[in-house]
C-alpha cells in the first residue's frame, strides 16, 4: 500500500484529490496539511472531499506529515512546493507538484532540490492535456511559419496566476517546434497603437471569471484559414487522478524532475 499524503487539503484540488485517494486502489490517505492558521487545521479532512470523517485531520506540520508518507502531493502555491521539496528531499520521500506559476528560477531551483529525489511536477495532470501537448509540437511544425499562434485560456475568478501554467506550456512546446524562445516571442499585452503583430510572437491571452475550470486553445491562424486545438475540463476530477496515477508512478522512478508525459508513456 503506497501512503500518499496531501500538501493543500483544505483547497480546491486538496479536496477532489483526497477522494481519488480513497477511490485507488494500492493507495492510502496517510496525511493532510494545509497552512497554519487555515480554519480548517484540526478539522477531519474528508469533509472538504465531501466523503464525512475519514480519521485523517489536516495538519499543519509539514516534518510529521511527510515523515509518514511515501509521496507527497501538493497543490499550493510555487514558493509552498519549492520549500515541500525542500522537505521531502531531506526525508528521502518522492514528491508530485501540481502547482503554477513558477518563474523560470523557480523551476531551475526545484531541478536542483530534485537531484536526490523523484519529482513529478506537471501544469496539468489529465490525459487530454497531455496529448494535446504531444500533438500540438507536430501541428506547430507542419503548419510551419505561415501561420500566426495565439493562445487563449479561461479559469474561475479565484484563480492567482496568469497566463495558466498549461498555456505556459503549450507556448514553450510550439515554440521550441519552431526554434523560438517562448521567453523572447511571448506576447502578453496589447493595448493602444502597438504595431502590427510581429510573424514571431505567440499572443498570450486570459479569460478569469466565475467557475470556469480550465479551457486552453491554440490558434494558428493563415491567410484563409486557421486550425484551433482546444481542450475543455468539465471537472476536476481528472487532475486529481491524474496526480494520484502520478504518485503511483514516481515512487518507483529514478531521481530528478519528471513531468505528466512521463507518467502517461507520452514521450
Ligand atoms: N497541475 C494541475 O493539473 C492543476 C494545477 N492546479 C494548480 O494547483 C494550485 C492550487 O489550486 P487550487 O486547489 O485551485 O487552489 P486553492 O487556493 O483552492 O488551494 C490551495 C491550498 O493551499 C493551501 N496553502 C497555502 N499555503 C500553504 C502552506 N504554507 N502549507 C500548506 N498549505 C498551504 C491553501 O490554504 C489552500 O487550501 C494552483 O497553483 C493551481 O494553478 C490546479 C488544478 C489542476
Ligand atoms: O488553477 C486552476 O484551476 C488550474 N490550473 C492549472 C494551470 O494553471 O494550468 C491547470 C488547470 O487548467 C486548472
Amino acid at each position: 500500500m503506497i501512503k500518499i499524503a496531501v500538501c493543500g487539503a483544505a483547497g480546491r484540488m486538496g479536496g477532489r484529490i483526497i477522494a481519488a485517494i480513497k477511490e485507488t486502489e494500492g493507495v492510502e490517505l496517510s496525511g493532510a496539511l494545509d497552512r497554519p492558521g487555515h480554519p480548517m487545521v484540526g478539522q477531519d479532512a474528508g469533509y472538504n472531499a465531501g466523503l464525512g470523517a475519514i480519521g485523517v485531520p489536516i495538519s499543519d506540520d509539514l516534518n510529521a506529515v511527510v515523515a509518514g508518507c511515501d509521496v507527497l502531493i501538493d497543490f499550493t502555491t510555487p514558493k509552498v512546493s519549492l520549500k515541500n521539496l525542500e522537505v521531502c528531499a531531506l526525508h528521502k520521500k518522492s514528491i508530485v507538484i501540481g502547482s503554477t506559476g513558477f518563474t523560470p528560477e523557480e523551476r531551475a531551483l526545484a531541478a536542483e532540490l530534485a537531484r536526490e529525489i523523484p519529482a513529478v511536477i506537471a501544469p496539468n495532470m489529465s490525459v487530454g492535456v497531455n496529448v494535446c501537448f504531444k500533438v500540438l509540437a507536430d501541428v506547430a511544425k507542419i503548419l510551419g511559419e505561415d501561420f500566426d499562434v495565439e493562445i487563449v485560456e479561461a479559469h474561475h475568478k479565484m484563480k492567482k496566476d496568469s497566463p495558466s501554467g498549461t498555456a505556459v506550456r503549450m507556448g514553450e512546446v510550439v515554440a521550441n517546434a519552431l526554434g523560438r524562445d517562448y521567453n523572447k516571442v511571448a506576447n502578453f499585452h496589447r493595448e493602444g497603437i502597438c504595431g502590427e503583430r510581429t510573424h514571431e510572437e505567440i499572443g498570450m491571452q486570459t479569460i478569469r471569471g466565475g467557475d470556469i475550470v480550465g479551457e486552453h486553445t491554440v490558434y494558428f491562424i493563415g491567410m484563409g484559414e486557421r486550425v484551433e486545438l482546444t481542450h475543455r475540463a468539465h471537472t476536476r476530477d481528472m487532475f486529481s487522478r491524474g496526480s494520484v496515477r502520478a504518485a503511483k508512478w514516481v515512487v518507483t522512478a529514478k531521481p530528478g524532475v519528471w513531468d505528466m508525459q512521463d507518467v502517461l508513456g507520452l514521450k
